[in-house]
């Protein structure tokens, strides 16, 4: 009987293209999906709330997380921390369910070497001017942290090619159809494998 686990998909790309927008609406198409809310020591913004956007801790819980190796990722990100709880995702994946990270390009880097059978989708803006617009517009970073997270994503753009897919977030709708359709093919490839193996199981014994 071969085990059926749950697939990790892993969203990340540069700040301000769109990660969180994109993901939102995904969700409220893919009830199949399951959000893993990430810890992070950066305050709060107006109207998110703890337990739903992040975990909000201090940086010695945070510290204390990493210790206790209760992350399956963390990166440090323009000045503060951001991690992953490793027990939902194992937890969660194992029940056969998948799992959706939103996560920025380190800590997506860090999970595609520990967990290499991960879906990886890089979210990419139509344009360098419309992310500086969105990060802009979006009214939430000082003129300091703006000009830092654009720097980032300069960086954080050439690691495209480490992805399995590339997403361009032109239209929210149309990006998040493309990421349901990569859904789709990812358990229709992983079915295939399962029913092959599962043939050659039976080859074996007859
Ligand atoms: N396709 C789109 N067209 C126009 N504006 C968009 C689009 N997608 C997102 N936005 C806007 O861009 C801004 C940044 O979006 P969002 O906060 O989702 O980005 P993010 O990648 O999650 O950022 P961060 O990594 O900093 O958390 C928001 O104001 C959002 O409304
Ligand atoms: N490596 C990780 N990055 C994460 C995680 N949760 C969110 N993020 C990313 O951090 C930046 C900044 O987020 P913001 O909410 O301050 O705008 C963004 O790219 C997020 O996707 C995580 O658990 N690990």
């Amino acid at each position: 009987m071969i085990e059926e686990k749950g697939i990790l998909f892993v969203l990340s790309g540069p700040s301000g293209v769109g990660k969180g927008t994109v993901r939102k609406a995904l969700f409220e198409k893919a009830t199949n999906l399951q959000y893993s809310i990430s810890v992070t020591t950066r305050n709060p913004r107006e109207g998110e709330k703890d337990g739903v956007d992040y975990f909000f801790k201090t940086k010695e819980e945070f510290q204390n997380m990493i210790e206790q190796n209760q992350l399956l990722e963390w990166a440090e990100y323009v000045g503060n921390y951001y991690g992953t709880p490793k027990e939902y995702v194992q937890e969660t994946l194992d029940k056969g369910k998948d799992v959706f990270l939103e996560i920025e390009v380190q800590g997506a880097m860090k999970v595609k070497k520990n967990f290499p059978e991960g879906v990886f989708i890089f979210l990419i803006p139509p344009s360098l001017e419309e992310l500086k617009n969105r990060i802009i517009n979006r009214g939430t970073e000082t003129e300091e942290l703006v000009t830092n997270r654009l720097l980032a994503a300069r960086e954080e753009i050439e690691m495209m090619d480490a992805y399995d897919y590339v997403v361009v977030n032109d239209e929210v709708e149309k990006a998040v159809e493309k990421i349901l359709s990569i859904v789709q093919s990812e358990h229709c490839k992983r079915e295939r494998v399962a029913k092959q193996y599962k043939k050659a199981l039976e080859g074996d014994v007859t």
